[in-house]
């Protein structure tokens, strides 16, 4: 065994390319912390569970498709409790904090936060930091307790309230350190583990014995290396009712059109796994597939055909698709959040005219558009039971994490086992939909529609017997596990 360590990464290889990538923990710059025994090996419901214990070896691969000569491969910490943990229960002050977007399951993983607290751990000190990062140093605090988070489950939204911008990491870590915190919990997006990264950074300059969490949140599925998020199912589940009402009108018509406009910033996972699950769907617009409207092979003519088929066609687009057209036509804006994430013009809006005015031409066919936008319907809404089971594993495998001393790490499904990932493997890049990935090919042989590459944006095939599989590192071997995971091949 070999061991790479540094306040960044911390590697240990193995046998036959075996590498783990660890997470953090409080001993790396605090050494010679007390351990106690975990409160749970007296819990009437965990003490007769056997190995209910993570073993401290184990692990989780990221990849689970191996050739029988190949390299083990790169692995994470297996999430789960310890026999041993690091903070006597009276010792733990923990705070809560959710950022960016709305997601559904948040209300979820704030409970189960604080259930697993109080009643696995039996800290009964859990403070709510309200909206979001800025609220650490601008707002006062609410004390979470059992009974305060008890339904807010069956709510959407976050009952701590949320917010874009306002990460100052000094002033974070000043409050943190002011208000005697050594458990902190942050559930966000890409941009949150960001900012959680650096306050596990400075905090580890001070040399506080403070855990810092991350649970991911992300409705568009942007995160790298996790299977999905929570609150993705949900929102795929209620984009079904929009689409279900846009075919409903385009049947109803005589060349019905319906446009449902879905979240997906920069990644079209929700509106691919929409139309993968609806079947209604004529066309996905995605941001990684570009797509043109004129001429040979394109959008309109497709549509033409299609309608000439079938008298009513339902197009899906996601908000991040087609913004190089948009911009072309239309004045950019480039107007950015508070967070620096750029905002979108309305695709669908615009999408919607341009078909309107191609239909309009003289001797083009008349067309009913219908323009449905359920964008934060799809996230202002509880999580559905596969979601709520979710959050609650998560959460408890961040309030595990935490207790047994880990920190600087965000869990997270990978290959469907709860794991400890290192903040910079989650913060490296964006997940996207791989259009060279078999996912998106079921989704254009389900569809039918354009595949919108021209003769040269062919993908070049190497002339090889045996074709390479997903066996190695790289963007697509990883969007390969992260996009299949609901479908194991
Ligand atoms: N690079 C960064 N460093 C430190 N903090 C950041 C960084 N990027 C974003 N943040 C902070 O993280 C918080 C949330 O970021 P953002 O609004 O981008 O949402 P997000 O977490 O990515 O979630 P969503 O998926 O909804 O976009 C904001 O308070 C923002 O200031
Ligand atoms: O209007 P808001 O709150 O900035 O959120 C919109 C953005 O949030 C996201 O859902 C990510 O959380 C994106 O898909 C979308 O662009
Ligand atoms: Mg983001």
């Amino acid at each position: 065994m070999g061991l790479v360590s540094n306040s960044q990464m911390k590697l240990v290889t193995g046998d036959a390319g075996y590498v783990l990538e660890d997470v953090p923990h409080l001993t790396d710059y605090i050494p010679d912390l007390p351990t106690y025994p975990n409160p749970l090996r007296s819990n009437p419901a965990y003490s007769v569970v056997k190995q209910y214990f993570v073993h401290v070896d184990d692990t989780v691969p990221q990849k689970v498709v191996v050739h029988k000569n190949g390299p083990r491969g790169t692995h994470f910490r297996r999430a789960g409790p310890r026999q041993k943990v690091y903070f006597e229960s009276d010792e733990v002050h923990a705070c809560i904090v959710t950022c960016g977007g709305l997601c559904p399951g948040l209300n979820t993983v704030i409970r189960e936060i604080v259930c697993s607290l109080y009643y696995m751990y039996g800290v009964n000190k859990v403070l709510g930091i309200e909206g979001g990062y800025r609220g650490f140093y601008s707002k006062n605090t609410i004390p979470l307790t059992p009974k305060v988070v008890n339904d807010i489950h069956k709510r959407g939204g976050t009952f701590l309230q949320t917010s874009r911008g306002g990460h100052d990491t000094l002033k974070i870590v000043d409050s943190i350190q002011d208000r005697g915190i050594n458990q902190v919990y942050i559930i966000g997006g890409d941009g949150t583990q960001k900012g959680a990264a650096a306050i596990y950074e400075e905090v580890r300059r001070r040399g506080l014995k403070v855990v810092v969490a991350g649970i991911p949140k992300t409705i568009d599925n942007d995160i790298p290396v996790i299977d999905r998020s929570f609150g993705f199912d949900t929102a795929v589940e209620e984009a079904q009712r929009a689409i279900n009402a846009a075919h409903v009108e385009a049947e109803s018509a005589e060349n019905g059109v319906g446009v449902v406009k879905l979240m997906g910033r920069y990644c079209g996972f929700i509106a691919m796994y929409a139309t993968l699950a609806n079947r209604d769907v004529d066309c996905c617009l995605i941001p990684e597939s570009p797509f043109y409207l004129e001429g040979k092979g394109g959008l309109l003519e497709f549509m033409e055909k299609r309608l000439k088929e079938n008298g009513h066609m339902v197009i899906v687009i996601a908000e991040g698709a087609g913004q190089d057209l948009l911009s072309e036509s239309l004045q950019s804006l480039d107007q950015k959040d508070a967070s620096g994430n750029k905002q979108l013009q309305d695709v669908g809006l615009w999408i919607s005219q341009r078909i309107k005015d191609h239909f309009a031409k003289p001797c083009k066919m008349d067309v009913t558009l219908k323009y449905i936008d359920p964008t934060y319907m799809i996230r202002a809404i509880p999580g559905n039971a596969s979601d709520n089971v979710f959050c609650t594993l998560l959460a408890q495998s961040a309030v595990h994490g935490a207790m047994a001393g880990y920190t600087g790490f965000t869990d997270g499904l990978v290959n469907g086992r709860q794991t400890y990932i290192p903040f910079y493997r989650i913060n490296e890049r964006q997940n996207k939909v791989v259009i060279t990935d078999r996912m998106w090919a079921r989704l254009l042989s389900s569809t039918n529609q354009p595949s919108f590459l021209g003769p040269t944006d062919g993908i070049e095939v190497k002339n090889e017997e045996e074709p390479k599989t997903q066996l190695l590192d790289g963007e697509n071997c990883e969007a390969e596990t992260q996009s299949n995971s609901h479908f194991h091949q």
